[in-house]
């Protein structure tokens, strides 16, 4: 209850008494619509015998029409149910330019509209809207459908609602107030990553809104929020072009299921339809052959970390760079000259001369090379029966058949093997076993396919949003091109690469997709000052934190791995007793991964994840570095730091993700000789 502004708590009651009555019709509405389809699927039960197909068919389009409705009427009553919980978290007070009166404007996750028709909550999405995140008191502007809207922003509040209860009330003049902020941020994590439209920051706000690109990169420090505005872009999307843009148009490309469970939730709670989720393997799975096995990416990771194989590492780094794919496409346009063998196309008394066949294959030039084929095929029908050459016309199969046999493959993967006979470097192909691609040669070989077989379009999908941009190779990037021709997302930081042995970078990418915008964000929302000062010398990056404070991070050099376990445990004890709720610990290798899991089930429930995980819980969580991307723990063990398990600049990297991922705590530990990455002077 809010002592020091009373007029809000009468607001409040006000509204949610009317949010209560709203949610009583829906509840009426819905009784309704149950009673009709009752009473419609008794009638057709009934009648069935009597009635002809079509009176069938239109009985069940009317049950279908009464479900659909009576669905719409139930997603309306959720969103209200969450706004009687929290119905809005701002208001504005704004002076339109030329008039007196002050419209207030109080702003929610989903709008309200009473019945006198007045909007009760504006959506945060809503143009109007974009002032609370954009400007103090003063002059003030937004966008209207119909043109710039200004005028001046008299007054400028923010609420913490919980079931339906006004927590506290905060007046202020700045954008958004640092101290709602850090309030946010001093919570503890969340088993989900949560929706963060109270506190969206200008910077944020702007990028969330940006409509001028079409590709849009977003490259941000650890923690400053990328994966979180994407979501909420895709939200504003999903709300500005309702008309034709829907959940099922806009697939998100996240490094593993962990992490997709861990944003789940996000697009549910600010009242949206769960989007698409995929990640790379899921794509490779859906464009390859059924009988093409292939290596995962976390395997080949995880075996180059416990045995750096160089001739492997010469396989995946060249396949890495972008000369590879400049080869693959000097190749494919080799292919397209070279392999086609055009012969005249002799059946029974017909004859189609070779010339004929070599002009469509040429003019059907930007067509997969076997799409080609179906198309010639129908010209060579179309020639005979217009020239009247034959009565008997061959089959289209028959003739492709034959368009087949005067191409040189009659697959993708022997022209794939064929590439490095081609550039002369037959030793940087290999199956990994019985037939089995690498990792590196999933998305070449896939890239070459589209030219030869071609793919199925993703024409439905209308926006993509691409995380942890930096882990993907230029080939992958080239794939997702030929695959999605929409809008796109693209985020992540070239300072949190777990893949050794790419050589993507920021300047590469807006080579590939070279009409895109990119922003840069380098303020820090995760982590306490303390943790962000730490994780800055270890990368030599420029973070900006946010001045909220916590313990120092804390190195425990222990004189055996025994005793360095038992330091583990102590700090899960002290975690167990804390009002924290999740605590990672996070390994360099799956090796060591293992060899403290092994040790501490015993005697604490902890969820182990691993590639196959799904998804990600509360509690005690041990996991590689390469795992725990992009999640968040109240609190990070970091073990085994020793110099021989971190000394290169990948390390650092690898260093750099992990105490990142704290939030409010930080302890590495070791048991030799802590790494020299990790200056003492740091704390
Ligand atoms: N404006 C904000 N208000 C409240 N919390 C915020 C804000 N911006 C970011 N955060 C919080 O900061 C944390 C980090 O956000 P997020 O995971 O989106 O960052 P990221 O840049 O994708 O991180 P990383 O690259 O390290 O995985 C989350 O807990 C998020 O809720």
């Amino acid at each position: 209850m809010s002592i020091k502004f009373p007029e809000e708590n009468i607001h409040l009651n006000i509204t949610i008494e009317k949010l209560n009555n709203y949610l009583k019709e829906l509840d009426n509405k819905v009784k309704l619509y149950e009673a009709e389809f009752k009473e419609s699927k008794k009638y057709l039960y009934q009648n069935r015998r009597d009635m002809d197909t079509m009176e069938i068919f239109s009985n069940e389009k009317s049950i279908s029409q009464i479900v659909n409705s009576g669905d719409l009427i139930l997603k309306q009553k959720i969103k209200i149910e969450s706004l009687i919980d929290t119905p809005y978290f701002a208001r504005i007070d704004f002076k339109y330019d030329g008039e007196d009166e002050v419209e207030k404007v109080y702003i929610g996750r989903s709008a309200f509209i009473d019945s006198f028709g007045d909007m009760l909550i504006y959506d945060w999405r809503a143009p109007i809207s974009s002032m609370y995140y954009d400007f103090e008191l003063g002059y003030a502007s937004y966008d209207a459908p119909l043109g710039k809207v200004e005028g001046d922003i008299t007054l400028k509040r923010q609420f913490k609602i919980t079931k339906s209860k006004m927590d506290y009330v905060i007046e202020s003049a700045l954008s958004i107030g640092d101290e709602i902020l850090q309030r946010e941020l001093s919570n503890t994590s969340d088993q989900r990553m949560k929706n963060i439209v109270s506190t969206i920051q200008k910077e944020q706000n702007k990028i969330i809104r940006n409509e001028k690109t079409d590709i849009l990169v977003i490259q941000g420090v650890a923690g400053s929020g990328k994966t979180s505005i994407a979501l909420h872009r895709v939200a504003y999307f999903l709300y500005k072009y309702r008309e034709y843009l829907s959940a099922e148009n806009v697939v998100v490309i996240s490094p593993n299921k962990v992490f997709s469970d861990y944003i789940s939730n996000v697009l549910p709670e600010l009242g949206e339809e769960p989007i698409i989720q995929l990640d790379f393997e899921d794509i490779a799975k859906e464009q390859l052959d059924k009988s093409l096995d292939f290596e995962r990416f976390a395997e080949q990771v995880s075996e180059l970390l416990d045995n750096p194989d160089k001739d492997k590492i010469e396989r995946i780094s060249f396949k890495s760079s972008l000369e590879f794919v400049l080869l693959l496409d000097e190749y494919i346009s080799y292919i397209d000259t070279n392999y086609f063998n055009a012969v005249d196309y002799i059946y029974n008394d017909i004859c189609i001369n070779k010339e004929f066949i070599r002009s469509r294959y040429n003019a059907y030039k930007k067509r997969p090379i076997f799409e080609r084929f179906d198309k010639i095929a129908d010209d060579i029908i179309e020639k005979i029966k217009s020239e009247k050459i034959s009565e008997k016309i061959p089959s289209k199969g028959e003739i492709r058949k034959k368009l087949i046999s005067m191409f040189k493959y009659n697959n993708t993967l022997g022209l794939y093997k064929e590439f490095f006979k081609y550039i002369d470097r037959e030793s940087l192909f290999k199956f990994k076993c019985n037939n089995q691609l690498e990792n590196c040669d999933v998305f070449p070989y896939i890239y070459l396919k589209i030219f030869i077989e071609g793919i199925e379009g993703m024409d439905d999908i209308k926006h993509v949003v691409i995380d942890e941009m930096q882990d993907y190779t230029p080939i992958q990037y080239m794939v997702i091109k030929k695959l999605y021709k929409c809008k796109k997302t693209i985020l992540g930081d070239f300072g949190q690469c777990v893949n050794p042995y790419n050589s993507n970078s920021l300047k590469l990418l807006l080579n590939i997709f070279d009409n895109s915008e990119v922003v840069k964000l380098n303020k820090s929302y995760r982590s306490t000052y303390e943790i962000i000062k730490f994780a800055e010398q270890i990368l030599k990056q420029d973070i900006e934190p946010i001045e909220r404070h916590g313990e120092l991070p804390n190195i425990i050099e222990c004189s055996n791995l025994e005793t360095e376990l038992k330091q583990i445990e102590n700090i899960i004890d002290n975690f167990n007793k804390s009002d924290y709720s999740t605590i990672g610990i996070i390994c360099k290798t799956r090796k060591h991964v293992k060899q403290i899991y092994d040790k501490l089930r015993k005697k604490y429930e902890v969820n182990l994840l691993d590639i196959d995980s799904l998804e990600f819980k509360e509690g005690i969580t041990i996991s590689t570095i390469h795992m725990s991307k992009g999640l968040e723990f109240d609190e990070i063990i970091i073990p085994m730091v020793d110099s021989n398990n971190y000394e290169t600049d990948y390390d650092r990297n690898l260093l750099y993700i992990a105490c990142t991922r704290a939030m409010h705590k930080l302890t590495l530990t070791c048991h030799n000789k802590v790494t020299k990455i990790l200056n003492k002077s740091f704390i």
